[in-house]
């Protein structure tokens, strides 16, 4: 099966010289939540702005739903909705003209639209002819969904979504979004918040610099991080960490509990714990802790830094 969207070799310089995109290449497979992620600056929006033809590439090229962004700009652009990271529209507009306005702009025929539908979905009916002006900013961020939503695309991409979104509202986004997802609708979404990319994305690309660095399952991605955390009780009081451990950092909590980072493919817990018994120190109790999305992102953005 075709990928909902297929990026290769894509490039951009700006009229300033800077080179935000440097031969990026992935796919976003059909039917799934595809986690774009990257620091600031990386090239997230320069990327996302080429395939909404906001940008333009000046190099390699870029399919969505099967259709050339540049051969079939018109298929490739109907294929997409996009929810941008600004919340801007015309505060005159009700959300139900706004979605009306948006529904003719993709000449949606009338008999065709569902405004209402897409507003109840969103919890919006309630304020379908109210002033936009009038509306939270969470409702507004729902409406930027709506209106994304108006010629029905196969694809939506959410850009920094949640971004100063409180808790509640962001878990109702989620849902929505899970919703979308149960339904076949593919859905990309940039966020800072790794947390949420991890138990939301099938699959995770990580951008640094303008370059991928990264692009796997999320299981996968997580599968592959080299370090492991060990959390040991001892049997008796220490004032510091016992030297020579093997270990690649120690540190303590409290005067009993020590935590043991390790890279696994050099050492193997149970040799850590032989070196903590070789010591004289006895082992009350073990725990460990997985690496989670965001070491495997500080380790993968910091090194190329480096
Ligand atoms: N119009 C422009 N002219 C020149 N440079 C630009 C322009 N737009 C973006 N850049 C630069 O290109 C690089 C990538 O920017 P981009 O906005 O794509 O990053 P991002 O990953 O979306 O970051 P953020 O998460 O902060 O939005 C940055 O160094 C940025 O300063």
């Amino acid at each position: 099966m075709q990928p909902a969207i297929e990026i290769r070799d894509l490039e951009k310089t700006y009229s300033d010289g800077k080179r935000a995109l440097k031969g990026v290449s992935f796919d976003v497979p059909r039917g799934q939540i595809f986690g774009l992620l990257g620091p600031n600056g990386a090239g997230k929006s320069t990327l996302i702005n080429i395939l909404a033809g906001l940008v333009n590439k000046t190099g390699g090229t870029a399919r969505i739903w099967g259709f050339d962004i540049d051969a079939d700009r018109r298929n490739a652009k109907r294929a997409i909705g996009i929810v941008p990271q600004e919340i801007l529209f015309d505060a005159f507009f009700t959300p139900f003209e706004a979605l009306e306005i948006q529904a003719g702009l993709y000449a949606v025929p009338k008999a065709e639209r569902r405004s209402m539908e897409i507003l109840r979905a969103l919890r919006l009916e309630d304020k379908a002819h109210a002033y936009a002006r009038t509306l939270s900013g969470g409702m507004k961020r729902r409406l930027l969904i709506g209106k994304a939503l108006v010629h029905n695309p196969p694809i939506l991409i959410l850009d920094e979504p949640t971004a100063g979104v409180d808790i509640e509202l962001r878990q109702q986004l989620w849902s929505y979004v899970r919703q979308l997802h149960a339904a076949g609708t593919t859905v990309v979404l940039t966020t800072h918040y790794l947390e949420e990319a991890e138990q939301l994305c099938d699959r995770i690309a990580i951008i640094n610099n303008g370059e991928v660095v990264a692009n796997d399952e999320t299981h996968a991605l997580l599968a592959s991080a080299q370090e492991k955390c060990l959390i040991v009780t001892v049997d008796r009081d220490l004032d510091s960490p016992p030297a020579g451990l093997p270990a690649e950092k120690v540190e303590m909590k409290g005067t009993r509990q020590l935590i043991l980072t390790y890279n696994r493919s050099v050492l193997t817990a149970g040799e850590l714990l032989q070196a903590i018994s070789a010591t004289g120190l006895g082992v009350v109790d073990v725990s460990t802790r997985e690496a989670d999305l965001e070491d495997i992102f500080l380790h993968l953005t910091q090194q190329r830094a480096a």
